[in-house]
């Protein structure tokens, strides 16, 4: 959260993350990565592909879905509530909405806005407020809920501290009494590597999201690079897979979804658009992206995203 001068979103500085560009940054090791992986291509018979995608068992116009932000309504400006805007956008272009931290009565307003709905909440050290979080958000229409595991650790060491609440540890035992009390889907974000992936499936998750949470952890590896060996980990679990971090254009769709990710989640990419011009930009973004991801797909003879095949990726460079 720093170097206000040099981010590209608008909004306060502390509130909006940005990249650091040193070394043990992984947002600048991700970034890398996605730019350095190239596709081959497979034209003939190739023909236009359906985008349309089934999470949870229901439909969706695409893999791409709408962020887990947070905070956003703070920066909205003249009544402007982008966490509302960004789900209308949602409803609109019929994709799966993601909403993160928000105490229940914002979150009661994003759900109003009746786009199917994944709530994700903090791992709070009171696990008190997650139960009564699961319970609020379910009952006001949420399809999945989940905690980000990959939350807990501050600067100085300890475990974070965020509008004042105390985060804590997750522990395998609290996950299963999580996933007990959800009653819908139970989604771990911030997998990054086989280990927790297999405890996420031991606690009974329903899905996992592979993400280091815009590098929250130094050095972190791309979620792209650890995603094959998670997707081969869950192999015949009935797991979803979802994949975020750098996820920016539709050609970063498209790596995601051919190294195994079922749907990806942009993050920071849509936040220009947001918070500039509302639901409109993200209309206009995502439609953008939806472009790119089909025109990789159909140069590349994957008819619909039930056919991503890894082979077509190739790692150029190495970012060790
Ligand atoms: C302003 C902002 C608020 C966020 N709040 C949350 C949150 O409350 N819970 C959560 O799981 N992730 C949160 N995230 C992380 C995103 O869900 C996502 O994992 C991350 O932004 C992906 O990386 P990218 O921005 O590089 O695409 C937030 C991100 C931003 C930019």
């Amino acid at each position: 959260m720093e170097n206000k001068k040099n981010s590209p979103w608008p909004g306060p500085e502390g509130l909006i993350p940005v990249t650091s560009g040193k070394s043990d940054d992984a947002n600048v090791i991700n970034r890398r990565y996605l730019d350095s992986l190239l596709v081959e291509m497979r034209v003939i018979d190739s023909v236009k592909p359906c985008l349309t995608t089934r999470i949870f068992g229901r439909e969706f116009s695409s893999p791409i879905m709408m962020p887990a932000f947070s905070h956003l309504n703070k920066v909205g400006k003249n009544g402007r509530k982008p966490m509302e805007e960004y789900a209308f956008a949602a409803k609109q272009l019929r994709l799966l909405n993601w909403v993160g931290m928000e105490p229940d009565e914002e979150y009661a307003g994003i759900a109003a806005v009746d786009a199917p709905t994944v709530r994700i909440i903090k791992p709070f050290a009171d696990h008190d407020i997650i139960l009564e979080q699961i319970d609020f958000a379910v009952k006001h229409g949420a399809i999945a809920v989940g905690i980000d595991i990959d939350h807990i650790a501050n600067k100085d060491g300890g475990y974070d501290v965020v509008d004042g609440h105390p985060l804590g540890p997750v522990m395998l035992a609290d996950l299963k009494d999580y996933v007990k009390a959800a009653r819908v889907p139970f989604v771990a974000k911030g997998v990054l590597s086989v280990n927790d992936a297999l405890k996420a499936r031991d606690a009974g998750c329903r899905a996992v999201l592979v993400s280091h949470h815009h590098g929250r952890i130094p050095f972190g590896i791309p979620p792209t690079a650890v995603l094959p060996r998670i997707k081969d980990a869950l192999q015949g679990s009935g797991m979803m897979i979802f994949c975020d971090c750098g996820i920016d254009t539709g050609y970063d769709a498209y790596k995601a979804l051919a190294l195994g990710a079922d749907a990806v989640a942009v993050g920071r990419g849509i936040l220009a658009p947001l918070l500039k011009e509302g639901t409109e930009g993200v209309v206009r973004k995502i439609r953008q992206m939806n472009e790119q991801l089909s025109e990789l797909m159909l140069y590349t003879g994957i008819k619909d995203t039930a056919s991503f095949d890894s082979s077509i990726i190739h790692p150029s460079v190495s970012v060790q």
